[in-house]
């Protein structure tokens, strides 16, 4: 099981899988548009054929939908807001099966349009907003159809109770359909996420490791190169590490991976990203800094190392110290580049004596 960090939250919070998230929008978004396409088509024919057929409340009502829902389109293209676009629509198009339903509409043949309601709803509102409209479309056409006489239609008993039972089994299934879709899609989504953080966590110390630098924090800088450009890399090496292994063991050699990355994480800002490299190598960005000031808080990291100690087992204090060397990235395609020239320093204050920061301003 990889050992979480306290402050690990941070980079993990810039892991995302909106790609797994946005074909489901996408497919929100083809079910409400389809049915605003044919809806727009179907209801101004209807219009133009029948307005002397159709009861005055019928007509306007229809009207009332067309404009709504071709506002809520161009509303859509503006804002992007597909969640509102689909409440408005498919609330104004509720209204309209409740006139359909009231009206009766040509030869009473109304309620034969309401079948496909419970269908879009659930595919573009979800589980939850589709069964309230749903269950609330339900509840106002059997007050309709068998409620008191207010000026309705009237229907063959035959055809409402049959008209209800099918209303009730497309509800039901599509409700099971979109529920469990759901459900599945959410569950996939999980496992999505924690493969993806286990991939770029390093098992040892919980940190994030090398992968996670270079698969998917560069595409991030540059996809949003403002938030991040110009930043100074800092790598650093623990100095006689394999002496330290060698004298207190590989254990003992563990237990300071893991308290490095703590320090890491305590003594940099929360908005640095810190990242085992491998063995005893680490790497830490941080964005929007220049390599000048960057090479000062390396230096303070640094002494703050060694004057740190770690209690062994038989509660021995032992010290340890780092090299670091520091470059500067002012875009993603020199982070190669840069890297090289900051180990390049590494070599140099290791060469110098250790527990040193090099770069060019040193
Ligand atoms: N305990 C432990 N040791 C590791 C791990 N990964 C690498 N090492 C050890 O780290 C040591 C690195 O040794 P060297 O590359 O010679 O570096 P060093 O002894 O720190 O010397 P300088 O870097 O020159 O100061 C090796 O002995 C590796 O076995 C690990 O995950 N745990």
């Amino acid at each position: 099981m990889p050992k979480k960090s306290n402050n690990a939250q941070n980079w993990l919070s810039l892991i995302n899988i909106d790609n797994v998230y946005s074909s489901d929008k996408q497919r929100q978004a083809l079910s409400l548009f389809a049915m605003i396409a044919i809806a727009i088509v179907v209801l101004s024919m209807l219009v133009i054929l029948n307005y002397d057929v159709y009861s005055p409340i019928l007509t306007i009502s229809l009207i009332l939908v067309n404009i709504t829902i071709t506002s809520s389109t161009l509303y859509f293209i503006k804002t992007g807001k597909l969640e509102v676009v689909a409440l408005i629509s498919m609330g104004i198009v509720f209204i309209m099966c409740i006139a359909l339903t009231y009206t009766g509409g040509k030869e009473n043949t109304g309620l034969y349009w309401l079948m496909f309601y419970p269908v879009v709803s659930f595919a573009s509102l979800g589980a939850k907003h589709g069964t309230w409209l749903g269950s609330c479309l339900l509840v106002c056409c059997t007050f309709i159809l068998y409620g008191p006489d207010i000026g309705q239609v009237n229907y063959p008993e035959v055809e409402k109770s049959r008209f209800l039972a099918a209303f009730t089994l497309v509800f039901v299934f599509s409700f099971i359909g979109e529920y469990f879709r759901h459900k599945s899609h959410m569950d996939i989504a999980g496992i999505t996420l924690e493969q993806t953080q286990d991939a770029y966590t390093d098992q040892l110390t919980g940190g994030a490791n090398r992968r996670f630098i270079t698969s998917h924090f560069l595409k991030l800088v540059d996809e949003n190169p403002h938030e991040y450009l110009p930043f100074s890399i800092l790598l650093l090496d623990l100095d006689n590490f394999k002496a330290m292994n060698d004298t207190y063991g590989h254990d003992f050699g563990d237990t300071v991976l893991i308290e490095f990355t703590k320090l890491l994480e305590s003594q940099f800002p929360s908005s640095a990203v810190k990242a085992r490299y491998g063995g005893e190598e680490f790497v830490v960005i941080l964005p929007n800094e220049r390599s000048q000031r960057a090479a000062k808080l390396a230096d303070k990291f640094r002494n703050h190392v060694s004057e740190h100690v770690i209690l062994t087992s038989d509660k021995a204090k032992v010290a340890f110290t780092c090299s670091i060397g520091v470059a500067q990235v002012n875009n993603v395609a020199e982070y190669d580049n840069e890297l090289k020239k900051a180990d390049e320093y590494l070599y140099l204050a290791k060469e110098q004596g250790r527990n040193k920061v090099m770069s060019a301003h040193s």
